[in-house]
């Protein structure tokens, strides 16, 4: 491996900082999501809540001290305006229907704040606050209210600010608007803003080690010493693994394919690593994977802390949140007096009616809620530090708790579906960094083209340097580009131990993937080698489809014909083209028909496709019939399986275009997907001419899958 090119952090930070905004952007107006929820009329509010973006005609009901010292909020419909269908029949009124959801972020502000005219300077400032309202996460929906909590995302409690918003909100009729969550832009951005003033002197190892600048040290298997592994199903890739994993002293990448037990193997390699006395911090892209995590490690009787807003975690993992610590715990006793206390001034507010009174118990709540903030900081620092393992979102992990924790061994699961600058997150203090994932299926999806930013920073760069050499070294540099891409491209595949074994896939399914994509490398376990739907735990007949793990459709011919459609999301609006194609859906649905008239329940089955239009389609002629089917976009059902999956690829014209279908990562997933069976719905005429990957796969189906062809006439 030749040395590599050292690239300039400032400059890849700066890079990731244009490329960040022009996302943040795409995806703000792509979600169409309001970003401020100011002066806006009832019919506008009226509307937003018919498209599921708000809660209008609310009141504040009750308030209490949740979890973390937040104010949770009950906000009800204002019985002055609710009308009379809208009330339960003992006169309560009802919330209606409405697309407000546990854990989304909302703001909540006074309906009639807006555009009032009023005199003094000081009376303008909190008119303009009480329009601005206070940012919350919705805690639980119900029937007759939904419950907010207030304060810092990501924990601590509320802020003075805050406070007094929520203060100002009893009495008003209100409303709640969904925001677009930007706590994850906000942490990157700041994370890309720190780096780029970083100075040499401040580059970790690890940093240098990940911009070139440093190549990876020797592996030290002596200091990680003999390992016996508790799990004794380990197969020998995981453990192979495990122990680079322990050995590196630096980086460390564990590639796995679909099915091979990757989150398996870090459960294990985290119970090493505890073994070892190191601090580890465990982190992933989305929630669910960071919980998944939890509960697996959770009965191994390690101490945890998940880090993460309550609202958004599994009910499962609850009782290892940092936030339910705080209360349950020993430490936390020390913050539930003064719970108790804040929650009986509050009632007492309401009670008193001489706003003189009213002053002094807002000033003595002040007072309380700050001795609260640190007592509950001094409470949460103490059960962070003697957690071994602490868990959180990348964007989490960039949260006050760990402000100033040291890890030995930050892991990212799933690192190649995370952003790179997310990863950086928790890994600017890192010394030791192990990466899961597999570069071989789909990265983030990214919405914004990067074409702008490509522009600016080439055009920049050049002004400063008077050459193109930094903007050279940049190149590939795109959100899409994963760390797990980059470090592989950079030291080669000396710093990754991949996962053989797969449980998941029959061995025909696997090894078209396996040929082209793992280097022939994959093994089907003993277990899922042979199994056919025919051998499922409940009655199936032996059809030609259930003893049959690979089946291809092949719609060559002519006769089935793609269609450009228009992609109209939910709410009416044009999203732009997508592709469909009836007759193959036709196809698509005879075949499920086939599995589920031999036995085979609707819910073992998905139905996936890479285009909406299509997936449209399916969903008219599938979903009332077979409620219990899956029906989906590939991309959606990357991490998921079913023991039988059909793929409508779609794709059938003369000029032999294939769209997105040229993605190899895309294919992959779906091909990935089933257990048992797994049924191909496509032109195999048009397909094999989009690349040589694909001409593989069609040449592969033709010799290996059972060959079918569908007659036109006999669908019509
Ligand atoms: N050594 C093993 N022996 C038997 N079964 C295993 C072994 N390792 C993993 N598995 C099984 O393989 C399946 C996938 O494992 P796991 O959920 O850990 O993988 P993952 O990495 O999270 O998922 P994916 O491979 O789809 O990314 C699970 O059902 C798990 O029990």
């Amino acid at each position: 491996m030749p040395p590599p090119t050292p690239i300039p952090i400032p400059l890849f930070a700066s890079t990731q900082l244009n490329l960040l905004h022009e996302e943040h952007a795409a995806e703000v107006s792509s979600s169409k999501l309001a970003s401020t929820a100011a002066t806006v009329s009832p019919s506008t509010r009226r509307t937003l809540q018919a498209t599921g973006y708000a809660l209008t005609g609310l009141i504040l009901s009750q308030c209490r001290t949740g979890l973390g010292g937040r104010v949770v909020g009950e906000f009800a419909p204002d019985p002055a305006v609710a009308s009379e269908e809208s009330r339960a029949a003992d006169g309560t009124p009802r919330l209606g229907s409405h697309g407000i959801r546990v854990g989304d972020v909302v703001r909540v502000s006074d309906v009639a704040g807006a555009g009032k005219k009023v005199g003094k300077d000081k009376d303008k400032e909190k008119e303009k606050d009480a329009e601005k309202g206070v940012e919350g996460v919705v805690t639980r929906t119900g029937d007759r209210a939904v419950w907010i909590a207030f304060g810092r995302q990501g924990g601590g409690g509320m802020s003075k600010e805050d406070d007094e918003a929520v203060e100002e909100l009893w009495g008003k009729k209100v409303w709640a608007i969904k925001l677009a969550n930007d706590v994850t832009y906000r942490r990157m951005r700041q994370t890309m803003e720190k780096m780029v003033k970083m100075t040499e002197s401040e580059y970790s190892h690890f940093m240098r080690v990940a911009f070139g600048h440093t190549t990876p040290l020797q592996l030290d298997t002596e200091a990680c010493g003999p390992v016996e592994f508790t799990d004794p199903t380990l197969n020998d890739s995981q453990k192979e693994s495990i122990q680079f994993a322990l050995a590196s002293r630096d980086i460390a990448l564990i590639h796995g394919p679909p099915g091979t037990g990757k989150t398996h193997t870090l459960i294990e390699l985290i119970l090493q690593l505890v073994q070892r006395r190191k601090r580890v911090l465990v982190c992933g892209p989305s929630n669910v994977s960071v919980d998944n995590i939890v509960e697996r490690l959770a009965p191994k009787k390690v101490p945890v802390v998940r880090i993460g807003h309550p609202a958004r975690l599994l009910p499962s993992v609850l009782e290892h949140s940092l936030e339910v610590l705080t209360q349950t715990s020993d430490a936390g006793g020390i913050v539930k007096d003064i719970r108790k206390e804040i929650d009986e001034k509050q009632a007492s507010i309401r009670k008193t009616r001489s706003g003189r009174e009213r002053r002094g118990i807002y000033d003595d709540l002040k007072l309380l809620r700050k001795e609260f903030r640190e007592r509950e900081s001094k409470c949460v620092d103490n059960l962070v530090r003697e957690s071994s393992v602490v868990l959180a979102t990348l964007h989490g992990a960039g949260g006050h708790q760990l402000k100033n924790q040291k890890f030995d061994v930050v892991i990212i699961d799933e690192a190649s579906q995370a952003l790179e600058a997310q990863c950086w997150i928790p890994l600017l203090g890192a010394e030791k960094v192990v990466l899961a994932g597999d570069h071989l299926q789909l990265p983030p999806t990214v919405k914004s083209t990067g074409q702008n930013s490509k522009d600016q920073t080439s055009k920049g760069t050049e002004e400063k340097t008077g050459n193109t050499t930094d903007t050279e070294t940049l190149k590939g540099v795109s959100l899409e580009r994963t760390l797990f891409d980059r470090l592989l491209a950079l030291h080669g595949p000396g710093i990754k131990r991949m996962l053989t074994t797969q449980y998941r896939m029959h061995e025909k399914i696997m090894r078209f993937p396996s040929d082209e994509l793992y280097e022939g490398k994959l093994i089907a376990s003993d277990a899922v080698k042979a199994r056919l739907l025919i051998d499922l735990p409940y009655e199936v007949e032996g059809t030609d489809d259930t003893q049959e793990p690979l089946v291809f459709w092949d719609t060559q011919g002519g006769d089935f014909p793609e269609k450009a459609e228009d992609e109209i999301s939910k709410k009416g609006a044009l999203l732009g083209d997508s592709k469909s194609n009836e007759m193959e859906a036709m196809v698509v649905a005879r075949h499920v028909d086939s599995l589920i008239d031999a036995g085979i329940r609707p819910e073992s089955i998905a139905v996936i496709t890479p285009y909406n239009g299509q997936l449209a389609l399916l969903s008219r002629m599938l979903r009332e019939k077979y409620p219990g089917l899956e029906l989906g976009s590939v991309d959606g059902f990357q991490g998921r399986e079913k023991e039988a999956v059909v793929v409508s690829l779609v794709r059938s014209n003369a000029e032999h275009e294939v769209g997105f279908l040229g993605e190899k990562r895309r294919l992959n997933v779906a091909m990935t997907r089933p257990k048992r069976h797994l049924c191909i719905c496509g032109d195999s005429e048009t397909i094999s001419h989009g690349s040589s990957f694909l001409k593989h796969w069609m040449d592969f189906l033709e010799e290996n899958a059972d060959l079918r062809y569908p007659d036109a006439g006999d669908l019509l």
